[in-house]
């Protein structure tokens, strides 16, 4: 609680009451960015946040995992010396000063997230949690606020499935498995989504053994065939992937924590680590809150909203990030927060699904999508899809830094429409940003065609990717038909 507003409240020895134009529940990506806009706009708010400001990316995501991995990518530098004449070593990893730069890379991003800087842009911060009392008025332990628009930002937390024994051994959430007292010896993960794959890399890395247990298939939102890629570049660097395997049942015994698993042809065994992370998916924060009192209709989702974020059942509520239910990623939190400034300040009618959502996965070889992958898009125009692909092993950079695994499929229509890109590869989730681009400003095909691209750069795939689909009409036989006759002219 911001010392103003404390002092205040124990004079009174009862709750401040205050009105303001906005009341925003939740500092992380979402809540952040939608506080700092409305108040740089002249608006008053309140911003609740009963945890650590700047929320799970700053703290507990993204930043925390971003330099976990740039760590491992250190490490494993060391191992492929080898390719480029150099010689390989064993990289010594000292995990203390690992987490401590870890810890530099949090505190060097805390002040954008930090207290002073929004109570500098005019923001009241109240670091206390916060519940509806009606409609329009949200209280926390010391304060009261009457408001005209209220933002529900809560986020989400690890979802723990319900598998027998899990809740009597020792287990990692992303809330604690960056503290570690010890790199683990044998890490467990439980959950072969974003995060369960990119914390099997990072770990196995790092030099522990990893053994993942996906009940699925791992990383299945992405293309089926640039999954495959990365996920063989996990298993050639000695991650076991268990896919299509379910775990029936947890325990601690003497060598370590137990996971019984059986595998789709109904084979029944175990696996035994040192430490278990559990990564299997996502659940809103809505307890607490007190929705009822607010008329505020929600569900396993989260918060029911309109296409532009509204509360269906509350017009003075809104819901942003990974609480409103359509998608986890902070780029996507920043992206909720301008459609809620758009429709309820400016009075603009953008839909959230207006722009495309890139995702990319943090591993090597990275995985980067934007809009519908292929089969998606057969299911739903069937032979009208048509997709291009190229490679990066004819890409010259690439063959030059010896990194030439994977490449990028473009999924279009064919009329040029590019309805959706995948890129397997380094950079992957850099190059997928002229996609995005020219996707969210409705350029087709030729677009990514109608540019210089600098030599050599990896981002060179795309342009080559998006000429190939030309290749039948350039050199067709219309093409030849009409460079004879005007040959013929000349
Ligand atoms: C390990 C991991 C890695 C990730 N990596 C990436 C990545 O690389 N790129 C990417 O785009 N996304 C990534 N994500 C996802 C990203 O972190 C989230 O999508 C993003 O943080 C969502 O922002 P948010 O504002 O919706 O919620 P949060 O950041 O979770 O913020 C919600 C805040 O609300 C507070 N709160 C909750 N209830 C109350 C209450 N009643 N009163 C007051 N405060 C309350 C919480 O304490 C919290 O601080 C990652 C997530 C994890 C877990
Ligand atoms: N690079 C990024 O942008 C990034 C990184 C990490 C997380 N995130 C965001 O956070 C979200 C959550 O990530 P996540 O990986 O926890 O969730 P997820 O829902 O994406 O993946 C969870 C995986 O666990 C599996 N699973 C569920 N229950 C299981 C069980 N009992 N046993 C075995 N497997 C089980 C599922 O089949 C699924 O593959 C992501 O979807 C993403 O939006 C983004």
């Amino acid at each position: 609680m911001s010392t103003t507003i404390e002092a205040a409240a124990s004079e009174n020895g009862k709750k401040k009451r205050m009105k303001a134009d906005l009341v925003v529940i939740g500092a992380g990506s979402g809540g952040l960015s939608a506080a700092a806009g409305s108040a740089m706009l002249g608006l008053k708010v309140v911003l609740f946040e009963k945890g650590e400001m700047g929320g799970d990316c700053l703290n507990y995501g993204c930043v925390p995992s971003k330099a976990l991995i740039a760590a491992a990518r250190q490490a494993q530098a060391f191992r492929d010396a080898d390719k480029y004449g150099l010689t390989s070593a064993d990289p010594g990893v000292d995990w203390t000063r690992v987490k401590a730069h870890v810890k530099s890379a949090i505190a060097t991003i805390e002040p954008n997230d930090s207290v002073e800087r929004f109570e500098g842009l005019g923001v009241t911060v109240i670091r206390e949690a916060a519940r509806f009392v009606t409609e329009h008025v949200v209280a926390s332990d010391t304060v009261q606020v009457d408001a005209k628009r209220i933002v529900i930002a809560t986020g989400s937390r690890a979802l723990v499935p319900p598998i027998e024994g899990l809740g009597s051994v020792s287990f990692h959430t992303n809330e604690t498995i960056f503290d570690l007292e010890e790199l683990p010896e044998h890490l467990l993960v439980l959950g072969g989504g974003p995060i369960g794959i990119e914390m099997a890399q990072a770990f196995r890395r790092l030099g522990s053994k990893v053994t993942v247990v996906e009940r699925a298939r791992a990383l299945d939102r992405a293309d089926p065939e640039h999954a495959q890629i990365a996920l063989d570049s996990l298993r050639e660097e000695g991650v076991t992937l268990l896919e299509r395997t379910s775990a029936n049942a947890v325990s601690q015994t003497a060598e370590g924590i137990r996971i019984e698993v059986q595998n789709s042809d109904g084979e029944i065994s175990a696996v035994i680590g040192s430490h278990l992370l559990v990564a299997t998916g996502r659940a809103p924060v809505l307890d607490g809150l007190a929705l009822e009192a607010g008329g505020v209709d929600f569900d396993h989702k989260g918060i029911e909203t309109k296409p532009n974020l509204r509360s269906t059942s509350n017009g003075r509520v809104w819901a942003l990030g990974d609480v409103a239910g359509r998608g986890q990623f902070t780029h996507l939190a920043g992206w909720h927060a301008s459609v809620f400034v758009r429709n309820a300040l400016f009075k603009s009618a953008t839909r959230a699904d207006s722009l495309p959502t890139p995702a990319v996965t943090y591993i090597s070889p990275e995985i980067a999508q934007v809009g519908v992958m292929e089969a998606e898009a057969r299911k739903e125009y069937g032979d009208k899809v048509s997709v291009s692909a190229f490679h990066f092993a004819e890409n010259d950079r690439a063959i030059a830094e010896k990194k030439t695994k994977g490449g990028v499929k473009i999924v279009t229509l064919k009329n040029g429409t590019v309805l959706g890109v995948s890129i397997v590869g380094e950079g992957a989730g850099d190059i997928i940003q002229l996609a995005g681009f020219a996707m969210s400003n409705g350029m087709k095909i030729k677009a990514l065609t109608n540019f210089i691209s600098p030599y050599p750069t990896r981002t060179e795939v795309l342009k080559r990717a998006a000429s190939k689909w030309y290749e039948p009409l350039v050199f067709g036989k219309k093409a030849k038909f009409m460079v004879k006759i005007l040959q013929s002219i000349a």
